[in-house]
Parts: structure tokens; C-alpha cells; sequence
């Protein structure tokens, strides 16, 4: 059994993944070049789950995982993870901070900490991961180049850490997958993940409840044709926790709707939303029924 995460090694995923299976030992672990392709090494069966990064608290949905879920249908999430984040500005050995007038990170890492790079006045270099970005700068060992990224990928790739705490939020939190192929298409052996014990970083948070979510594809393009979609659910006394909207990529000016209902697929009401929209027209998806994770105070 192997579980596929965002890597290379020391990446925020890789954490989320370890925390997710606890009990799984380091070897079991898989990383991947970039978030499509852990996707797809789960939807080819390569690997038993996958960890995937899916919205962050300061700068909201990763893109590339929900447009991905989409693309492959026998995919479903059974699991969702949250990790405080921590940003940290590290360099090579031989660096003075004055020097540096690039910083490399992942996207959403860059976005989080925008102010302090903008004060600073660095050009920003896009990676599909942190860690990636870490072991590219200890590969160039340039002097002029910092990464943003997690103590880990320091670790990892031999760099120092010069800055901590450098997000422009310092209450950041990232909210993880684990995805796997749909339970009624495979029988994959023992895969689910571990219970959470009192010594992890998750154990910080109450489970509470659970959470499905619901692609809706709207049928026709009319006026009210969210609102109808949302009022399915607001009579059906529903609590929504999420909404989303994606291009369909079929014509500009068309979408589909991601909404996390806060309650499982099992719920009578959230079976007759779903009867409903589809009486309507309206095409509908489920990727996943998981249990909620709260943020601990
Ligand atoms: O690059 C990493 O270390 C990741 O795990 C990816 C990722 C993300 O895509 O959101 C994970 C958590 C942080 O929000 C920043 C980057």
C-alpha cells in the first residue's frame, strides 16, 4: 500500500499526509512532482490514497485539486486534514538576506505571504511545491535567491532559516484531501485512514459532523439560477460551508458550482436536494462525504 502526497520530500502535504495515516511507516509514503499527478497516480490505481493541498485559510481555494477532482470521475475525498501553517524565508549557507532579490515557493505560499514580499521589493519564481523550490535553490546554490516554505523543506534540503512567521495571517491553516478511488467501484485493501490519536496535530481539532460535497452543473444559464440551486438546499434546512464556483471551460460566462453541505450522504434532506436539482435539470456529482475538522481555539 502506498500513499501518494505532494512533494518532494518536506513539503506542507507531506506533514498533512503523515498526520492523515499516523500509523503508516515512513516508506509507505510516496511523493509526486505536482498535485495532478498524485491525482493520477490514485485514479490509475499506482497508489491506495493520495494528499492533496485544497484551500487555505488566507488565500482560499487551490485551484488545481478541485479542476482535478473533476477530471477524474471515480475519484472521491474520505478524509479532510487541517495543518496550522508556517511560513518561513530560508536561504543557503553562504547567503547574507541583503543579498536576495528573488524569492521561490509554491503559488499559494507566495500569495500568503504577498505583503512581506512586496515590502521588500523581490520578484516572486513560481514551484509546484515549496519543497521543490528548497531543493532547486540547494541544487543552484544561488545567493541572491530565497525560499518560502516549511522548516521541514529546510530540513530536508540543507538551507537555513533566516525569517519566521513571514505570512501576511499569522492564523494560517490549510485544509488537505486524502483522495481515493470511490469505495463502491474498488475493493483496495485496508486504506482508510488512521484514527486520530492524542499526540498528532490533528488531535487539535474536534470532529464534528460530517461534510459532503456536491459538484452542481446548472442546467441553462436564466436569472435565479444559482439562487434556485441554493434555495433547494436553505428549504431543506441544509447549512452550507462552502461554495465555489468553476468555469464549466465548455463557453465563458459558465459555470459550476463546488458546495460543502455540512452533513453526510446518508442525511434524508441531502438525498432529496440532490432528487431535486436533478429534477430540475441541474447535473450532480458527490466527491466525498468525510467528517468535519474544526479548528481548535
Ligand atoms: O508546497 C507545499 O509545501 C504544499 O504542500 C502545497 C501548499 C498548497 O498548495 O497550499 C500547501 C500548504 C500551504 O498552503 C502552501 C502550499
Amino acid at each position: 500500500m502506498m500513499i501518494a502526497f505532494l512533494g518532494p520530500a518536506g513539503t506542507f502535504t507531506e506533514t498533512a499526509a503523515k498526520n492523515a495515516f499516523a500509523d503508516l511507516s515512513p516508506e509507505t509514503f510516496q511523493p509526486m512532482a505536482s498535485i495532478p499527478a498524485v491525482l493520477e497516480a490514485v485514479a490509475q490505481g499506482h497508489v491506495s490514497a493520495g494528499v492533496v493541498p485544497m484551500e487555505n485559510s488566507i488565500q482560499g481555494t487551490v485551484h488545481v485539486t478541485i479542476d482535478g477532482l473533476l477530471s477524474h470521475p471515480r475519484l472521491e475525498i474520505v478524509e479532510e486534514v487541517l495543518l496550522r501553517i508556517e511560513q518561513h524565508l530560508m536561504v543557503t549557507e553562504q547567503t547574507r538576506t541583503d543579498q536576495v532579490t528573488e524569492v521561490w515557493s509554491h503559488p499559494q505560499a507566495l500569495a500568503q505571504c504577498r505583503a512581506f514580499i512586496l515590502d521588500r521589493g523581490l520578484c516572486e519564481v513560481q514551484f509546484d511545491s515549496t519543497a521543490a523550490a528548497a531543493a532547486e535553490l540547494a541544487k543552484q546554490q544561488r545567493t541572491d535567491v530565497a525560499v518560502i516554505g516549511p522548516k521541514s523543506a529546510a530540513t530536508e534540503h540543507g538551507l537555513s532559516v533566516v525569517q519566521s512567521d513571514i505570512a501576511d495571517v499569522s492564523e494560517n491553516w490549510t485544509r488537505f484531501a486524502v483522495v481515493r478511488i470511490n469505495r463502491t467501484e474498488a475493493a483496495l485493501p485496508g486504506v482508510a485512514p488512521t484514527e486520530k490519536n492524542a499526540t498528532h496535530e490533528a488531535s487539535r481539532f474536534a470532529q464534528q459532523d460530517k461534510k459532503t460535497m456536491l459538484v452542481v452543473i446548472p442546467y441553462g444559464n436564466f436569472p435565479g439560477v444559482l439562487a434556485s440551486i441554493l434555495n433547494v438546499f436553505a428549504t431543506l434546512g441544509l447549512n452550507l460551508c462552502w461554495i465555489e464556483s468553476r468555469p464549466t471551460r465548455l463557453r465563458l460566462g459558465t459555470y459550476q458550482f463546488f458546495v460543502e453541505i455540512q452533513t453526510g450522504t446518508e442525511n434524508d434532506s441531502l438525498q432529496t436536494a440532490i432528487s431535486v436539482l436533478e429534477a430540475y435539470g441541474h447535473g450532480t456529482r458527490v466527491l466525498g462525504s468525510y467528517e468535519r475538522s474544526v479548528v481548535s481555539s
